[in-house]
């Protein structure tokens, strides 16, 4: 097998070309951790949180090239956002919002809950850092529920990148009852509903806070999640990323059973989580676990390759006296499932969240 040295990868990945600056991607600085070992290569795109889905098909074309350089087999490319998402209104438009709208977004005393009907708990996913692999965890550890036997729901309400309808395929948005709640469509056995089912992904992102916390509280109260006789066990919200008045609205509006926390093991993650962590506890939401996401990447050999750094997360949570759920490799299946709409429901990755979701469980009962 030919052996490649770093220098060749970044030489190849500078022909692929940033389309902020229109630098090669190694003369612009966005590749971080490469990781090379044999036949695997792999390393972090870290681009700004708004420029993340203008990335993607940057992602794409460094992966097909990573994977058909000399002796490699399996190429992992992350793309990762370094700041924390917009959550404060854009000066320039914020003179178009009333007094009252602006204020709305602004942290505030207590305010009357909502919890929605037929639910028996409700456990939002957060992190303080976008791209760490939120949406992930939350869908699997949601289908983990499940395959114990729940009935489970996932709401997908990062208005900064929904992706329920991408991972899990749905094309079909939801219907409405005669309460004018919303019938969510059935995917893997979840009740799904998600800020893309009602909005463009481009319309959502630029949401002010007020309209972005209306919105999602809506999502999670007027859905039929269940019935009387039927009810839910479990309703799973993935958040927006980030530590802002939309999360703080949307915790402190619904009552909610406890929080998940996802970081991977780097610093700059770790310190966006413990901001998440504050603001769940800013608003007496009880922190049920921490998951590491990306702590290793497995080798051809079968070692595992500290792309990040291991562990940080499982140390934050032991120095937080949180609950740590578990960790969570990059793995490359995880990501094509995603991607082709067909989550991992069998094999080691499956039963990872499998344990996990046991684990979660067990707190809330
Ligand atoms: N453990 C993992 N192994 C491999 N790929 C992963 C893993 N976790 C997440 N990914 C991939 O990383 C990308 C970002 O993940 P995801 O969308 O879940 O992150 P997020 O934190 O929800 O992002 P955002 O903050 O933008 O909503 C996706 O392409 C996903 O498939």
């Amino acid at each position: 097998m030919a052996s490649l040295d770093k220098q060749t990868v970044l030489d190849a990945l500078d022909t692929i070309a940033d389309p902020v600056t229109g630098k090669g991607l190694t003369a612009a600085g966005l590749v971080r951790g490469l990781v090379l070992s044999p036949g695997r290569v792999g390393f972090m795109l870290e681009v700004p949180q708004e420029e993340v889905t203008r990335f993607g098909p940057v992602r794409d074309a460094a992966e097909t090239l990573l994977a058909g350089l000399p002796g490699i087999e399996k190429a992992q490319v992350v793309l990762t956002a370094e700041t924390e998402a917009p959550t404060q209104p854009r000066p320039e438009t914020k003179a178009k919002l009333s007094p009252q709208a602006a204020d709305q977004g602004k942290p505030k005393a207590p305010v009357a809950t909502a919890r929605p009907d037929h639910v028996r708990h409700v456990v939002v996913v957060g992190s303080g850092k976008g791209g760490v692999g939120k949406s992930t965890v939350s869908l699997n550890l949601a289908l983990g529920l499940k395959r114990l036997g729940l009935r489970v729901g996932w709401l997908d309400a990062d208005i900064y990148g929904p992706s329920a309808p991408v991972m899990l395929g749905i094309t079909t948005p939801p219907t409405f009852d005669d309460n004018k709640h919303m019938v969510p469509p059935v995917a893997f056995g979840l009740k799904v509903n998600s800020v893309g089912f009602l909005v463009d992904a481009d319309q959502a992102m630029i949401w002010r806070g007020p309209m972005a916390s209306q919105a999602l509280t809506q999502l999670l109260t007027q859905t039929a999640w269940g019935s009387a006789d039927v009810p839910l066990d479990v309703l799973i919200v993935d958040l927006p990323p980030g530590t802002g008045d939309v999360q703080l609205t949307l915790t402190q509006k619904t009552l909610i059973d406890g929080a998940v926390v996802v970081s991977t093991p780097q610093d700059m993650a770790l310190i966006d989580a413990r901001r998440a962590v504050t603001l769940f506890g800013k608003t007496g939401t009880k922190v049920l676990g921490v998951v590491e996401n990306m702590a290793y990447f497995l080798g051809a050999d079968g070692t595992a390759i500290e792309i990040f750094g291991r562990g940080g997360a499982r140390r934050m949570a032991e120095g937080l006296d949180l609950p740590f759920l578990g960790e969570v490799p990059l793995d490359p299946g995880l990501r094509q499932a995603s991607d082709d709409a067909a989550p991992l429901q069998t094999g080691v990755m499956a039963e990872r969240f499998d344990e996990m979701a046991k684990a979660l469980w067990a707190q809330l009962t």
